[in-house]
């Protein structure tokens, strides 16, 4: 069973998968914790690294372990051959996708924050863990609000058209038809991160993942 949840399509031939003694529900129980994947998904500037960063101070303050995954960042070490060809983007959420199996496989609260655009990408990393342990998280601001943001003026060089493919511009974004969470602005204001962590961290807490609890699923 477990055998089965590890193995992956490869161009590998006459591989062996290696079981280790100290396995997923060990490592859980000495952390009193469930590993799973919450995977943060929205537009450039919508406050997917805010949110990640926040959650994982939150889940910290509580004596969880977090790591977390952001898209900026990876490109600069594991994923830095990649571009953002529609084939760049799908190879980077799928590298992404299972590093982050592997930190919730070691019992940690991964945390990945990126725009992640492809809605099959996406699935093709839920299908990597048990359902239940991918938490797919949408930062659903509108475009405008993103683009006013413009942390880093990506928005403004892709209207100029100094940036070719930029997402929610002249490349698409595919919403999630039904995720776990989406965060949305209130009455036309975006709520704190803090509130928002907070909201991830409840809904981890209702489904055990805050806790050392052997199930079936985990
Ligand atoms: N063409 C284009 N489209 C979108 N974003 C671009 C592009 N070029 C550079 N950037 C910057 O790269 C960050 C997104 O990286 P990701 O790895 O999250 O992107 S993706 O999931 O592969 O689509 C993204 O960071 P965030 O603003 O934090 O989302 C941008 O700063
Ligand atoms: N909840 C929020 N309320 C107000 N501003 C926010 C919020 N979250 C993020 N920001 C601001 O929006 C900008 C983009 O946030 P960031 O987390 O970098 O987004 P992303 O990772 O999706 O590109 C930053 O300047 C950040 O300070």
């Amino acid at each position: 069973m477990e055998l089965f949840a590890m193995s992956t399509l490869s161009n590998s031939t006459n591989i062996f998968w290696h079981e280790c003694q100290v396995g997923k529900p060990a490592k859980q129980k000495l952390l009193n914790q469930n590993g799973c994947v919450v995977w943060i998904t929205g537009l450039s500037g919508s406050g997917k690294s805010t949110l990640a960063c926040s959650l994982s101070r939150e889940l910290h303050s509580k004596g969880k372990l977090s790591y977390v995954l952001d898209g900026d960042n990876l490109r600069h070490g594991l994923n830095k051959d990649l571009g953002f060809k529609p084939e760049d983007r799908t190879e980077n959420i799928r590298r992404t996708g299972e590093v982050a199996k592997l930190f919730a496989d070691a019992g940690l609260i991964c945390v990945a924050s990126l725009i992640s655009p492809y809605r099959r990408d996406r699935d093709t990393c839920r299908a990597m863990l048990p359902d239940a342990n991918f938490i797919e998280v949408f930062m659903n601001m509108p475009l405008e609000l993103c683009e006013a943001r413009d942390p880093k003026g990506l928005y403004k060089l892709a209207r100029a058209g100094k940036i070719k493919g930029f997402t929610g511009i002249d490349d698409p974004y595919e919403p999630p038809i039904s995720c776990e969470i989406e965060l949305n602005q209130e009455n036309g204001v975006c709520p704190t991160p803090t509130f928002m962590a907070g909201k991830v961290v409840t809904y981890l807490e209702e489904k055990g993942f805050l806790g050392y609890l052997r199930v079936w699923w985990i």
